[in-house]
């Protein structure tokens, strides 16, 4: 949804790529982040709805190229900055977002639960993310929009589906309510950091598992 050129991507939000005060750091770790998925499903907002807190309401406007936000969350006591990259999701800028995946560590693959051709792209990206990303890219799925149950089109199970024969976690989502926003990226800032070794001896962080633990431990209907 933004109008940032490919170009200018490099400008983001000012804080500059991966770049840490001389002499104290105000994170331990870093890690690049992509959102992708067809236009329209929602990306820029959900990446706004986690920096921000708002959601974009109103005229449509697709992203062009890339553009990108920092945000640093904590977990289990580590500062981790995720550099996080909102791709345009329309056909005509695929090349300029295939260079951007091979640093990419995570990616959140979205669709939208009212529109049935971004469902059914997912298997094409991701095929794409497995010819362009790193082996061991961390990928979680994402039925967005689930705020809009009367023009669902897709049941949650059909994700749940999807996403079990690719072995990757799943959630819905809304960018619009905050719904599983900040868990999906704090579930991979978790990740990241077991990853990066800053609790070797702790047993091996799973992301699905998390995800589960955290649905089950919600008590209210902020899950779904
Ligand atoms: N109801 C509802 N609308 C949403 C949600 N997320 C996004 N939208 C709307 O969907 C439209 C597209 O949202 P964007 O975030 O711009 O979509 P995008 O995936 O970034 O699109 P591209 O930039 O073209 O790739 C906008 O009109 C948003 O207001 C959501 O969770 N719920």
């Amino acid at each position: 949804m933004t109008g940032t050129p490919a170009a200018t991507a490099a400008a983001g939000d000012g804080e500059g790529p991966l770049r840490s005060p001389p002499c104290s750091p105000s994170y331990d770790l870093t890690g690049k982040v992509m959102l992708l998925g067809d236009s329209g499903v929602g990306k820029t907002c959900f990446l706004i709805q986690f920096k921000d807190g708002a959601f974009l309401s109103g005229t449509f406007i697709a992203t062009v190229g890339i553009d990108f936000r920092n945000k640093v969350v904590t977990v289990d006591g580590a500062r981790v900055k995720l550099q996080i990259w909102d791709t345009a999701g329309q056909e005509r800028f695929r090349s300029v977002t295939h260079a951007y995946y091979r640093d990419a560590q995570a990616l959140l693959l979205l669709y939208d639960i009212t529109n049935k051709s971004s469902f059914d792209n997912i298997r094409a990206w991701l095929t794409e993310i497995h010819e362009y990303a790193q082996r061991d890219v961390v990928i979680v799925l994402l039925g967005n929009k689930a705020d809009v149950s009367s023009e669902r089109v897709i049941r949650r199970e059909d994700g749940e589906t999807l996403a079990r024969e690719y072995g990757v976690p799943f959630m819905e989502t809304s960018a619009k309510t905050g719904m599983n926003v900040e868990l999906a990226f704090l579930a991979i800032a978790r990740e990241l950091k077991h990853r990066a070794g800053q609790h070797a001896k702790e047993p091996s962080f799973q992301i699905r598992d998390y995800l589960e633990s955290q649905k089950k431990r919600a008590s209210c209907c902020s899950f779904v």
